[in-house]
């Protein structure tokens, strides 16, 4: 059975710094040929005569180191490509360092109607030791300027377990979000990633992060502080007032597909998971069809063990029926005796139709997922 496209991601792989932890498909902006990108960029989108979107996402890297007539070129040349009156959502990522009230007049004149902040923590000295530029003023000048611009369907990331972070400063971070008033936050816990700072620290034995046993109690403060204030924790690390769930994000959790454009973007397409080149030269030196390096087509196992990995990060879990019909398998005999072992550990509940992850399971996840691995030659 295949379903319509609904959602597209965008990359802008350009940074005005590096943090310590990030891994993300990233360069430093200075010396980039910036302008030569966008135009290969936006040739890519118009060679997929993309017309219907519901969701549309720019992320980076940080789309808001664009200067405003750049923002302004990309952002009305992807709106002339596509019908605006069936976009739902339309995200920009920005960072509160660099959101200059030019940029933020361009944001507001154009169709994008949520903005994600790259927050991360609101502790200047915890910023700076995880290789931020911005402050904590920053931050609520940025959301002023963005209020005040007509944004109200505004998201924060912040990451915890940082190196050196206390209960108490987690703590302190979650009542100044909420303070905020906004709709929407993310809370990742901090990833060790190759190629990072912050790995290179750790294996001189130089990184002092909290251990699993403070990870699961700052989480579990998380889960439960935010529930009392109203936030649905739709999936793991994310946090919606009713109806600000993201609509873009659940596209990738519900196993949908998606292009994907730019520089290091992933896309999944006609049962296709494709990546673009990632560093920026090789991007450019490509023909607007021949910007991928690397193609899968997904076997029966794959796609069956995707749908259970992203569907599981979703409080709304996997609908057994919806699993039934795209893959013409009985659940239960697949899955029957693998899900009951896991709600008997307190990992997974089950409400007939649906198979949802509880806050154990939330907190445990990998261990979740490793039990829906299939061995060759179960499925065909
Ligand atoms: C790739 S960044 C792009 C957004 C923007 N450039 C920024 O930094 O605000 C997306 C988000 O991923 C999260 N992230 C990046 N690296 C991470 C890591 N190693 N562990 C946990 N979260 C991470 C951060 O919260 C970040 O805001
Ligand atoms: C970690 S998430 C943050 C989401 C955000 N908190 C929100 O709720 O909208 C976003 C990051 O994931 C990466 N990302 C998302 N979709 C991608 C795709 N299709 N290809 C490549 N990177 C992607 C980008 O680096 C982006 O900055
Ligand atoms: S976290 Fe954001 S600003 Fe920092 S390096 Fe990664 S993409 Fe760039």
């Amino acid at each position: 059975m295949s379903y319509p496209v609904e959602s597209a991601y965008v990359h802008i792989p350009f940074c005005s710094h590096i943090c310590y932890y990030c891994d993300f498909a990233k360069v430093l902006m200075q010396g980039q040929p910036v302008d030569e990108y966008l135009e290969a960029l936006i040739e890519e989108f118009r060679g997929y005569q993309i017309k219907r979107l519901k969701t549309l996402y720019i992320g980076g890297g940080t789309p808001t180191v664009l200067s405003a007539p750049q923002l302004e070129r990309l952002l009305s040349a992807l709106a002339a490509e596509i019908d605006l009156e069936e976009l739902e959502e339309f995200t920009v990522e920005a960072n509160p360092g660099d959101l200059s009230d030019e940029v933020v007049e361009v944001l507001a004149r154009s169709a994008v109607n949520r903005i994600s902040l790259g927050v991360q923590t609101f502790d200047n000295k915890l910023l700076k030791k995880i290789g931020r530029t911005h402050t904590e003023a920053q931050v609520y000048d940025s959301i002023e300027k963005l209020k005040k611009a007509g944004f109200e369907n505004i998201t924060i990331d912040l990451i915890y377990a940082l190196p050196g972070q206390t209960m108490e400063m987690v703590r302190s971070d979650v009542e100044k979000f909420l303070s905020l008033n906004l709709p929407h936050v993310a809370l990742y816990s901090l990833i060790l990633e190759d190629h990072t700072v912050f790995m290179n620290r750790q294996r001189r034995g130089l990184l002092r992060l909290p251990n699993e046993d403070k990870n699961a109690d700052m989480y579990e403060y998380i889960m439960a502080v935010l529930s009392e204030h109203g936030f649905n924790h739709y999936e793991v690390s994310n946090f919606g007032k009713p109806g600000y769930e993201s609509k873009h994000n659940l596209t990738y959790w519900n196993n949908a597909e998606y292009y994907g454009v730019g520089a290091g973007a992933s896309g999944y397409l006609e049962g296709i998971r494709y990546k673009n080149h990632g560093p920026v030269h090789h991007y450019l030196k490509q023909a607007p069809t021949k910007k991928r390096i690397h193609e899968e087509v997904l076997s029966k196992k794959s796609q069956i063990e995707e749908e259970m990995f992203l569907g599981l990060r979703k409080k709304s879990g996997v609908l057994v029926e919806k699993f039934e019909s795209k893959f013409g398998l009985s659940f239960n005999k697949l899955y029957g005796q693998k899900v009951s072992e896991l709600i008997n550990q307190g990992l997974l509940f089950d409400d007939k139709s649906c198979i949802h992850m509880t806050d154990k399971g939330f907190e445990l996840g990998n261990n979740v997922f490793e039990a829906f691995l299939l061995d060759e030659g179960q499925v065909d």
